[in-house]
């Protein structure tokens, strides 16, 4: 990457994010990617979180075969919370938290490969901003059952409210987001969702993805035609 992730793009990456590790998917994970990307994920995040999760080679082996699988595809592959991993694999970008390292200390270490940023208020949406964030995730929107220590259910309250506050940085909302929903989360001013288990317990990832990409498509087609 040559320089820093172009907002517009950005928005473009964050329509239809799935994040997933192996404790989310009921069949191998490479399965699952490998539909999602047929169906139109635009962006991937390996998350390989919980009592389950692996650890090791093994962790790293299934970090690598996604990575090739999303290259493959030509779509962003983003590494939850480790940086050391994210920097090992020469990945697209990280994903970090409230209770993760320093965002500031992170952009310094990643360059100019998209950073990720939790966020749950407009202090910390525009603390993220401040330390080089590409984009906020903004959550939990709806209730979760794929994250144990999530925050309160924000509503999409949270996304006009960050809207309302002036902040324009590309923004996805995430927690309990499922292919009925988004039209609801699109229009309080998220740029995209990010979904766990409305693709990975999903009879057909691919379908799952092709509905989510599908609602997403017709909201921004629509807001197109009405400007
Ligand atoms: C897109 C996106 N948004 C939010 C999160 C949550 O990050 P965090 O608060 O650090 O929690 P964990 O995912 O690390 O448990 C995310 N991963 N992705
Ligand atoms: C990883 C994650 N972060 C959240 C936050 O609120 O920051 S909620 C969440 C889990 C999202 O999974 P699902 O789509 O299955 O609800
Ligand atoms: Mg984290």
């Amino acid at each position: 990457m040559t320089g820093r992730v172009e907002p517009s793009m950005m928005r473009q990456h964050l329509r239809m994010y799935l994040v997933l590790g192996s404790i989310d998917c009921p069949v191998d994970p490479t399965h699952v990617v490998q539909e999602a990307l047929a169906g139109g994920a635009t962006m991937i995040q390996f998350r390989e979180k919980g009592d389950d999760a692996l650890v090791g080679e093994p962790m790293i082996h299934l970090a690598r075969r996604i990575q090739h699988q999303c290259h493959q595809a030509g779509v962003p592959y983003i590494v939850n919370d480790d940086v050391e991993l994210a920097l090992k694999l020469n990945a697209d970008g990280v994903h970090i938290g409230q209770d993760d390292e320093c965002a500031a200390d992170v952009r310094k270490r990643i360059g100019n490969r998209i950073l990720g940023v939790s966020a749950h208020t407009v202090e910390e949406a525009e603390r993220a901003i401040r330390h080089g964030a590409d984009y906020i995730g903004i959550g939990p929107i709806y209730p979760t059952r794929s994250k144990d220590d999530a925050r309160a259910v924000q509503g999409t309250d949270i996304l006009r409210i960050l809207r309302d506050s002036g902040i324009d940085l590309p923004m996805v909302g995430i927690g309990g987001i499922t292919a009925e929903r988004v039209e609801e989360v699109l229009c309080a001013g998220a740029d995209g969702v990010a979904v766990i288990s409305a693709v990975t317990r999903a009879e057909s990832a691919r379908e799952a993805v092709e509905t989510i990409a599908g609602a997403s498509e017709r909201f921004f087609l629509r807001k197109l035609a009405n400007h």
